[in-house]
């Protein structure tokens, strides 16, 4: 699904590369997690993938496309197909949880009818039904989180990107959370998350991507202290 060829990555103002020489290849329906200490060029692989920055080296094919070469209307399409899902969850804190779902479609120019069915099914897979008409401030963190993902998956992504989804939850609500993009891969979509979250890559036994200073360090599957 993505192949990233050799790419490298050097902020302007930075001497050295956030990203160095990395290949990788995402396979259609993966549950990836992407580890290493912090600075290692996680955040910056997913910003790489979602098309937010491009690399200073190397290329990234997305079903075999170079997503450089996009057209506008391509890199709306790339987006469309991808999920992001944030720390911080970035929920709009105006808008009710219903509203802030259903945005994701209204910003694609999808009609009422469509975006009111999508935004319930989405809801009830996360949980969160009876929340609809609630504001961000009125749920937990976990909650919000879930608001989260439900934004992302109304799209029918066929990949999500999240980094660090747990960084702001407790151990329950971050296991919770992982059980949820498991059910979400289950059903076809593949996932990518960046987490330092050791004790929940060791339980959930996937993919796992380590990086560090950049370069891919192991690729195995798996927990990740166990070799
Ligand atoms: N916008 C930016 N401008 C300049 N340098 C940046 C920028 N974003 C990241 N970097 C640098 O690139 C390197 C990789 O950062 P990145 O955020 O990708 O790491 P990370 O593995 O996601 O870290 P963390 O776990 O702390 O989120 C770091 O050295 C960082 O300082």
């Amino acid at each position: 699904m993505i192949e990233i060829k050799a790419v490298s990555k050097k902020y302007d103002g930075t001497n050295a590369l956030a990203l160095e020489e990395m290949s990788l290849n995402l396979n259609s329906g993966d549950f990836i997690f992407l580890v290493g200490p912090s600075g290692a060029g996680k955040s910056t692989l997913i910003r790489l993938m979602f098309r937010e920055q491009l690399p200073t080296k190397g290329n990234i094919y997305f079903d075999k496309k170079d997503i450089a070469s996009y057209s506008q209307r391509e890199l709306l399409e790339h987006r469309r197909k991808i999920g992001m899902v944030f720390q911080d969850y970035k929920l709009l804190k105006q808008k009710t949880v219903f509203e802030n779902v259903a945005f994701a479609l209204e910003v694609l120019g999808r009609p009422p009818k469509e975006i009111n069915k999508k935004v319930n099914d989405a809801l009830e897979k996360v949980g969160l039904s009876h929340k609809a008409d609630k504001f961000p401030r009125e749920l937990s963190g976990g909650q919000q989180q879930r608001v989260g993902i439900a934004r992302a998956i109304v799209k029918d992504p066929v990949l999500i990107l999240a980094d660090e989804p747990t960084g702001n939850l407790d151990r329950d609500n971050a296991l919770q959370l992982m059980q949820l993009f498991e059910k979400i891969n289950e059903e076809g979509t593949t996932v990518v998350i960046a987490t330092h979250a050791w004790d929940l890559v060791d339980k959930m036994q996937k993919r796992v991507v380590a990086l560090s200073s950049g370069k891919l360090t192991r690729d195995k599957q798996g927990g990740y202290s166990h070799e």
